[in-house]
Parts: structure tokens; C-alpha cells; sequence
């Protein structure tokens, strides 16, 4: 124990129960422990609550500083959510019965169009927000639409509601069924405000010179970059088709340099072990979507087997193809096709409810490349946090071990700053 910034004060002091995942163990189990939180929002220190005097006269704080977690309260890290389309909030729950392509068609791209209009986009946008925020993503990583002016206003409303985001103004140059969503020019148009990501929509609707442009821009810049890759089989043959000197999916992203140690695709239930591979290779990660794959019958990821190529995998909720902007559903859905695939090959090693729970955290931050700043309750790291009440009074479990919902997560905590209850409630 030992505190060597001097002019860092702490903030925030907890005692309780800490529920979190290490490299090591999907689940680890911390009780009677204190954990401090400084003034920049960064864990200061995490030990048993033994040593409360000792670090008290470290850190300087008193007894009445300490925010002691109830009998049936813990804190675990924020969620995760590496895919979702704030742009498609405005129908979710609806619009599922049809496959991807013509999906988008008919209800995608024709919603998309109206975020031209900045009103349409705040209000959208302010809901989104404040919805996974109140659901416990701490992180999400965003599809916005074309427009770049509404694109920015989502950084900003992020920012001003205090989630961490990555915000992507989305890129096409090539739309058939609706001419007028899609654009020529994408360079100066990829620098949103929170944390940019670069985000050709997928290869059917960007030209190589696109999709060659973006990888340079992203490679320059050392920036993040986005995309979806091998959803369903229709697509994977359109790709085929589109793209003939390209040997896979992922080779189309692989030659147009956009396969980087920065990239998360999104899907990938038809990737092959080859292309596993070169994810691999290439520190590429997957966001996998159980509810949308499901929603739109696009495939059921093998998740297991991503694990085993040790590839990178976090979990997305991709409203509006996924209907629910919880990441406990996302959870939830990654068990349901786990099981599936396990009743049609019993041989497959079904996935723990720990190791999906480490997906949504810590597996979320190494996907988006975060895992040195969020992920988990490590000294040094941003304090992104849930605090847990299983027994919060109306609530909607008994208590056995049984399925909560946001209605159990009390505060939300981003880089040590109270986001939830919001502050005009
Ligand atoms: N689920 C999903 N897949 C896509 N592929 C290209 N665009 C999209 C989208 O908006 N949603
Ligand atoms: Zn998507």
C-alpha cells in the first residue's frame, strides 16, 4: 500500500462487497473491503476493510467519509455496450420481420434520413443516452447516422450526461434503395467530439476508395474504427459478389487496412476459423449481438470458439435489430444462444453466467481497446460503477438468486463522477 501522488485527494470512499473479473477469474468475489476513488475519478486503492485506519491517515479521510454498501448491496463495474445504433432508438421493439438487407431497406436507412434534423437527433439522441446510462452501460460505443452535425450532438450529449462514449458518424458512399442516405465526401467529417471511431458502415455500402480512405485516416490517426462483417449468409455472398479479389469478408477489411488492435466488427456469427485467425493476428475484436442475431435471424455466433482463437469479444445490444438497450438482456441473450448451440452439439461447452458477466466488462474494455483505463476495480483505473441493490424496496426480484433489472442498479458512477439518479431527478 503506499500513495505516491501526493496532490490526488480522494473523492469517494466505499466499504462492502466488490464484484469483478480478472484475467484470471470471471467472477471474483471481494468482501469487506474498502475502496477509495480520487479526485481525477481513478481507484486510489482497494483493500480489505482491515487496513481502514492505516489508509484513512494515508488518504486523509474520516470515518463519516465512508459510504458503507447495505447486507444485500455490492459494486460492480459499469457495462460495457460495444454496438449499438442510437440512431435506431426511436423504433426499437419494432420492425423485426425481415432479414438484414432488406431491413435495412425498409426500416433502416429511411429512419437514419431524418437526422438531418437536429431536433429529431436530440431528442432521440438525450433518450438514448440517458437510458443505458440508467441500464449501467457506463461505455457504449455508437453508430450515429451520415450527418455529421448530429453525429457531434451525440458526442455532446454523452459528455453532458457523463457516459463514456465512442461516437461513430457513419460512412457510405453506395445506396441503392435509398439514394439520398448516403454521401461522397467522409474526410473531415470523422472527428466527433467524446471519442471518434471510424465507422465505414459495412463493405455493401462503401466503395474500395472508401473503405481505403477510412483505413488510412484511422492508421494516421491512431483511431478507432468500426464495422459490421459476416452477419448473415445473404450478406456474405453479396460481399462475395461485390468484392471478387477479396478471398473472405475479412480479407476485404484486412487489404483496406482496417483490421487494427483499434477495430471492433460487429457479429461475425459466419466467420470462418480462418478469418478467426486473422482477428487474432490482428487484435481485431467482435461485439457479439445475441438479441439482433436472434431479432433478425441473421446466425448464432459460436462464441466459445471466438474464445478459443483468443480473439477479443465484448457484447453489443445493436438496438434497433436487438430490441432492448440493456446490457443485463445482452447478457442474458449470450447465455440463450450459448444453450442453443449446446442443444444442437452437446459437445459444446456452454458458456458460465461468470464468464458472460466478465464479457460485459472487462471482455467490453479489451474490445474497444479501454482495458488500460475501465473493465475492472484495479488500481490506477478509472472508477466506471454500478452499485447493486438486490433488494431495493418495489423491486422486481425475491430474494433468491433471480433476475434483476435496472430497477436494482441504484447509482451508476463514470470515472468516479454520480451520473445516476440523474441530477434533475
Ligand atoms: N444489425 C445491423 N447490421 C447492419 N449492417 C449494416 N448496417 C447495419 C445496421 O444498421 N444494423
Ligand atoms: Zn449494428
Amino acid at each position: 500500500m503506499n500513495r505516491n501522488d501526493t496532490t490526488a485527494r480522494i473523492a469517494h470512499v466505499f466499504r462492502g462487497t466488490f464484484v469483478h473479473s480478472t484475467s484470471g477469474a470471471a467472477v471474483e468475489i471481494l468482501q469487506n473491503c474498502v475502496l477509495g476513488v480520487d479526485d481525477q475519478g481513478k481507484i486510489a486503492f482497494i483493500e480489505n476493510d482491515r487496513d481502514e485506519e492505516s489508509l484513512s491517515k494515508l488518504w486523509g479521510f474520516g470515518a463519516s467519509d465512508i459510504k458503507q454498501l447495505g447486507q444485500h448491496e455490492f459494486l460492480m463495474p459499469g457495462m460495457v455496450d460495444t454496438h449499438i445504433h442510437a440512431s435506431q432508438y426511436s423504433y426499437t421493439g419494432t420492425a423485426l420481420d425481415l432479414p438484414l438487407l432488406e431491413w435495412l431497406n425498409t426500416y433502416t436507412f429511411p429512419v437514419e434520413a431524418k437526422y438531418k434534423d437536429l431536433e429529431f437527433a436530440n431528442n432521440v439522441y438525450t433518450k438514448v443516452v440517458r437510458r443505458t446510462l440508467k441500464n449501467g452501460t457506463t461505455t457504449a460505443c455508437y453508430f450515429a447516422t451520415i450527418h455529421t452535425d448530429a453525429s457531434l450532438l451525440l458526442g455532446e450529449l454523452a459528455d453532458k450526461f457523463g457516459q463514456r462514449a465512442l461516437v461513430g458518424k457513419v460512412c457510405m458512399d453506395c445506396n441503392s434503395a435509398v439514394p439520398q442516405y448516403k454521401e461522397s465526401s467522409i474526410l473531415e467529417d470523422c472527428y466527433p467530439k467524446v471519442k471518434p471511431v471510424v465507422t465505414p458502415r459495412f463493405a455493401p455500402s462503401c466503395s474500395s476508395s472508401l473503405l481505403s480512405e477510412l483505413g488510412e485516416i484511422a492508421n494516421n490517426n491512431k483511431l478507432h474504427i468500426q464495422s459490421h462483417i459476416s452477419e448473415n449468409k445473404g450478406e456474405v455472398e453479396l460481399v462475395k459478389t461485390l468484392f471478387p479479389g477479396c478471398k473472405s469478408y475479412t480479407d476485404v477489411y484486412l487489404k483496406h487496412k482496417l483490421l487494427t488492435d483499434r477495430t471492433v466488427m460487429a457479429h461475425g456469427c459466419h466467420l470462418t476459423d480462418e478469418e478467426l485467425e486473422i482477428f487474432h493476428e490482428t487484435g481485431s475484436a467482435i461485439s457479439h449481438c445475441p438479441n439482433s442475431n436472434i431479432s433478425i435471424c441473421s446466425g448464432m455466433l459460436n462464441v466459445r470458439n471466438v474464445l478459443n482463437h483468443k480473439v477479443k469479444l465484448g457484447l453489443g445490444t445493436d438496438v434497433a435489430a436487438g430490441y432492448s438497450p440493456s446490457m443485463l438482456d445482452a447478457m442474458r441473450r449470450t447465455l440463450d444462444t450459448s444453450k442453443a448451440l449446446t442443444i444442437q452439439d452437446p459437445q459444446h461447452k456452454t458458456l458460465s453466467f461468470e464468464e458472460v458477466f466478465r464479457l460485459a466488462t472487462l471482455g467490453g474494455s479489451e474490445a474497444l481497446s479501454l482495458d488500460d483505463q475501465i473493465g475492472n476495480f484495479v488500481v490506477g483505473k478509472d472508477f466506471d460503477a454500478l452499485r447493486v441493490n438486490v433488494c431495493v424496496p418495489e423491486g422486481p426480484i425475491d430474494l433468491f438468486p433471480g433476475e434483476g433489472d435496472d430497477r436494482n442498479i441504484t447509482e451508476v458512477y463514470v470515472a468516479g463522477r454520480q451520473v445516476v439518479p440523474f441530477p434533475d431527478t
